[in-house]
């Protein structure tokens, strides 16, 4: 077990994190863990040994502690060195992954037994087992999970009515009878829990979670009350489920530190300054830390991208050679591809960024959203489709990327990416969605005001049942 970072401090109380190993369940929980210390809880942050520098570093400055348990060896096809999932060969050994993390157990209860005194823990939905782990030391478990409230109401509802065995095709829309304006179709829910008969990995592991969150105290989310309030009240309302608590957006916790000094800058925001200058507004592009992409479908994009005209900034992965011969050089006047760990929302609070085809990742939409800056939705996985219906046809700060057959899932071909690019940055549609998201963006940085911001409250709410004199 690795070492404790820094010393806690004398705080009188004292919250346990866990989240899950992803980029996209970690991020979140260090804004959270900044809330709570800036609140004088003390926080024991849990993780692996390869997650923790990244961890270290966003926490670096704080009182927080870390503490990282090694990852669990010898899982079948799951390389040795692999402790995140973004590192993972491919998302199709998810399950296999995450269950294993179960072994991570002992070791969690053996820190605990030498920790002071803890007042409650938020650990990551996907950590099941940390559930029996509170029960043993006698402290409550929030469960976090990236997703909004949109999405749990919404899958929830069509799950929970078997509504997703009827159709024949996995295209057809289906009313969501507590929604009767929202529809879905079997394709906006995961493969995992359409199946009429499932079995398998995937639904251990799903089974596994949904019933140490219904055992647990309550869900934290990553989201505003004035972003979804009817999906907030009515979870809330229904008898027999755990609260859900709005503390979002977290990303807005953790102030931008922005290099004022130009050449100091990273060259992709001088980029961004220069494109300024000249009154170019920018596409940016990027899908995420773990959505997995064919070479086809990579070179269609960057086929759209060139066609369409606008100017972009693309962060991938992916090497020059899958997008295409020469294409980079071609568009190098007016657009930009990067290969490093960017800061995300300081692309997306940079002025020139008019526009972001997201892969509606829920953390990408919050910041997005927070910047005033309108999507063109792509979901890829995950809750991801959606999190997209709620972007455009609910509260409507984006335009969908159009597939060649109609079906979410369906492939991109660069005439419907150039098309939908342009209705983004230019059309009618991306016009009205800018003015929606910025007036999200007032109201989101409304909601995390001190003191009076109603996801401030909310925490201090929440805080107050675990942390009081009595
Ligand atoms: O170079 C990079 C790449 C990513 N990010 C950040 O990484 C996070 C990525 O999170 P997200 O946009 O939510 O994407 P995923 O990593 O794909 O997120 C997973 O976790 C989310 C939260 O549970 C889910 O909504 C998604 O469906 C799931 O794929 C964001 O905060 C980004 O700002 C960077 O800062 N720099």
């Amino acid at each position: 077990m690795g070492s404790i970072s820094s010393s806690r401090d004398e705080s009188k109380y004292h919250a346990v994190l866990f989240p899950f190993m992803s980029k996209g369940h970690t991020i979140p929980q260090i804004h959270l863990a900044h809330l709570l210390l800036r609140r004088g809880i003390a926080v024991t942050f849990f993780t692996t040994p390869a997650n923790r520098p990244f961890i270290a570093k966003s926490l670096a400055d704080t009182t927080a502690s870390i503490i990282d348990l090694p990852f669990p060896k010898n899982i079948p096809e799951i390389p040795p060195e692999v402790e995140s999932t973004d590192k993972l060969p491919s998302m199709s050994l998810f399950p296999k992954f995450a269950l294993a993390t179960k072994h991570m157990q002992a070791d969690f209860e053996k820190a605990l037994e030498v920790l002071p005194r803890v007042n409650f823990m938020v650990s990551d939905g996907f950590l099941w087992w940390t559930l029996e782990s509170a029960n043993k030391f006698g402290f409550p478990r929030l469960v976090f999970y990236g997703m909004n409230v949109f999405a749990m109401c919404v899958s929830r509802a069509v799950v929970g009515a078997r509504l997703l065995f009827g159709p024949e095709s996995d295209d057809e829309l289906i009313t969501v009878p507590q929604f009767p304006w929202i529809k879905v179709t079997k394709n906006d829910i995961e493969p995992s829990f359409r199946d009429p008969e499932p079995k398998g990995l995937h639904f251990e592991f799903n089974m596994a979670c949904l019933k140490a969150g219904i055992n647990s105290y309550g869900y934290l989310s990553n989201s505003f009350y004035q972003l979804e309030s009817t999906f907030v009240d009515y979870w809330n309302r229904e008898e027999n489920r755990n609260k859900v608590w709005l503390v979002g957006p977290l990303c807005l916790a953790d102030p931008l530190r922005i290099e004022h000094e130009p050449h100091k800058r990273p060259t992709w925001i001088q980029w961004l300054d220069q494109k300024l200058d000249h009154g170019s507004p920018v596409l940016y592009v990027a899908f995420g830390s773990q959505a997995e992409i064919s070479q086809e479908q990579l070179r269609e994009i960057a086929i759209g991208l060139e066609k369409s005209g606008v100017n972009f900034l693309w962060v991938t992965r992916t090497k020059e050679s899958e997008l295409g011969d020469g294409f980079e050089e071609r568009v190098k006047e007016r657009g930009i591809v990067v290969r490093e760990w960017v800061n995300q929302r300081e692309i997306l609070m940079h002025p020139s960024v008019q526009g972001f085809l997201s892969h509606c990742g829920w953390n990408s939409a919050m910041e997005s959203i927070c910047a005033g800056v309108p999507i063109l939705a792509w979901p890829m996985m995950a809750e991801q489709h959606l999190n997209a219906r709620m972007i455009v046809e609910e509260i409507k700060v984006g335009v969908r990327v159009e597939t060649c057959n109609g079906s979410v899932r369906g492939f991109v071909k660069w005439e419907g990416l150039e098309k939908t690019v342009k209705e983004l940055m230019e059309g009618e549609v991306g016009k009205m969605a800018r003015k929606n998201v910025e007036d999200y963006a007032l109201k989101a940085k409304k909601a995390m005001e001190e003191e009076t911001g109603s996801s401030w409250q909310t925490l201090d709410t929440l805080i107050g049942k675990f942390c009081s004199s009595n």
